[in-house]
Parts: C-alpha cells; sequence; structure tokens
C-alpha cells in the first residue's frame, strides 16, 4: 500500500501556540511525523512524503548518531498548494498503471501504531476513513478514482457525502489510536497517556507531565513553561 503523508513544516500546529513557541511546534511536529512514518513503514506500507517545500528536519532531535532518520530517503512530491488540491492531485495517479489503491494518513497521529494502520488499510469499502475526534479526517484509504477529498472542518461528514454522490461504498475504522490527531493543548495528555515513541519523548524532555491535580479532567503540566 502507498501511503502519502502530508506534511508542512511552516508554521506548524499553530493550535499548540498557547504552549510550545514556534521553533517547539516545527520540532514537535517533526517527532510526530517521524513516529507516523515509522509506523506506516512497520504496517508494511510505503511512505511518501506530500510537502509545500524543502524539508529541512532537526537532525539534533534524534537520539544519538546510531539512530537512522526514517524521514531519510524518503520519496517525496513537493506540492505548494494547500492541503485538499494538493492530496487530490496525488489521488489523481489512481488507476494510473498498477496503482489501485493509496491512503492518505496525516503526520499528527503520534499515537498511530503498525496495528492499527494495518486494520485501516485492510479495510474494506471503495473508500475507508479513520475518522478523527471532532468530525475530522485522520486517515482514508482511496480505491476508486472517482473520489476526492475536501479537508477541514467536518470532513468526515463531508468525505462521506462526496462518496456516495459519486456511488462509492465507505467503510469506517474505528480506532482510539486513529482517531487522536495532535492539534490541541488538551490533546497532549493523550500522547503522554499512550505514547511510546519520539513524541511523547519529546514532550517529556519539553518538560511535560501529566496533570492529575484535582482536575475533573486530567491535564498536562509544564512547570517552567
Ligand atoms: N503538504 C501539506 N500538508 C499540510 C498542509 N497543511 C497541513 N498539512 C498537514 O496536514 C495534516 C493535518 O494538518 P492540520 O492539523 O489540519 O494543520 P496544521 O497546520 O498541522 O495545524 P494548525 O496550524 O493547528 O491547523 C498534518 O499532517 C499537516 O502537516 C499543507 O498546506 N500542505
Ligand atoms: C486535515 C483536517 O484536520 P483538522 O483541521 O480537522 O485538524 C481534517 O481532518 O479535515
Amino acid at each position: 500500500m502507498r501511503v502519502i503523508v502530508p506534511f508542512t513544516a511552516r508554521d506548524p500546529k499553530t493550535r499548540l501556540a498557547p504552549v510550545l513557541d514556534a521553533d517547539e511546534r516545527r520540532r514537535f511536529a517533526f517527532a510526530m511525523l517521524r513516529d507516523v512514518v515509522d509506523a506506516v513503514a512497520a504496517a508494511g506500507g510505503t511512505p511518501e512524503l506530500l510537502v509545500p517545500g524543502p524539508l529541512a528536519p532537526p537532525a539534533d532531535d534524534l537520539v544519538d548518531d546510531s539512530d537512522a532518520d526514517p524521514l531519510d530517503d524518503l520519496p517525496r512530491t513537493v506540492d505548494e498548494r494547500p492541503l485538499t488540491p494538493a492530496v487530490n492531485a496525488a489521488l489523481s495517479r489512481l488507476g494510473d498503471g498498477d496503482v489501485g489503491e493509496l491512503a492518505v494518513v496525516m503526520a499528527d497521529l503520534a499515537l498511530a501504531t503498525p496495528e492499527a494502520l494495518a486494520r485501516l488499510f485492510g479495510a474494506g469499502g471503495d473508500v475507508a476513513i479513520a475518522p478523527g475526534r471532532g468530525g475530522g479526517t485522520n486517515a482514508l484509504v482511496v480505491r476508486d478514482p472517482d473520489f476526492r477529498v475536501d479537508y477541514h472542518g467536518t470532513s468526515y461528514r463531508d468525505h462521506r457525502r462526496i462518496a456516495a454522490d459519486a456511488g462509492l461504498s465507505v467503510d469506517a475504522v474505528d480506532s482510539m489510536r486513529l482517531s487522536t490527531d495532535v492539534d490541541e493543548p488538551d490533546d497532549l495528555v493523550e500522547v503522554l497517556l499512550h505514547g511510546d515513541g519520539r513524541s511523547a519523548a519529546w514532550l517529556r524532555e519539553a518538560g511535560f507531565a501529566v496533570d492529575t491535580g484535582g482536575e475533573s479532567r486530567v491535564a498536562v503540566r509544564r512547570p517552567d513553561g
């Protein structure tokens, strides 16, 4: 399965600005991207980056010199357009030659595991969707050239409608790990609680910890932040 991973390092993760400065958001975005690329490859997928320009990954965030960067030598398509037209251009390869299916997996799925992704890749339907909490579309598999994406807002609902209008079947994949995209400060607690990759390690290194201190809902704290 070829797996497109859209990623931008241009002022990424702005909704995390209340807790991370611009350089930190960029580093954390790369840590999540590396986790996602590792999980996609371990699930048997072939990751390809979809980026708006050249990438300059922060090498000093790797654990040590022997820590191979999963981004090295990864195939990448550069498309300066916004997310939706860039992904649709990538999906237009469907039906060419031997490209019978393509997956799109967002780079902010810090909890994605090989098992969860393998379940998505093996799901049925002309379109298989892993919804995000709040109505987004965190990952999908497309097997029909008539399907097009329309991201942002309640894109899960929009994608179901687009598929229905084209007469395509949809399989929804119920997965806590794929439904957790890391957008808001509250999402960081999920990474600390359930993550065991570079993203969780990066947050701990940056001083974040789970805060159970009397709130009705658990949060994160960063004593020096
Ligand atoms: N290639 C490409 N990827 C993008 C673009 N915008 C967002 N992405 C990626 O799409 C995925 C979902 O991004 P969002 O969470 O919607 O946006 P974000 O820019 O990361 O975060 P916010 O600034 O908080 O909205 C992430 O993997 C992003 O890196 C874009 O314009 N081009
Ligand atoms: C990609 C987009 O992400 P969001 O903007 O909802 O985080 C979506 O799920 O449609």
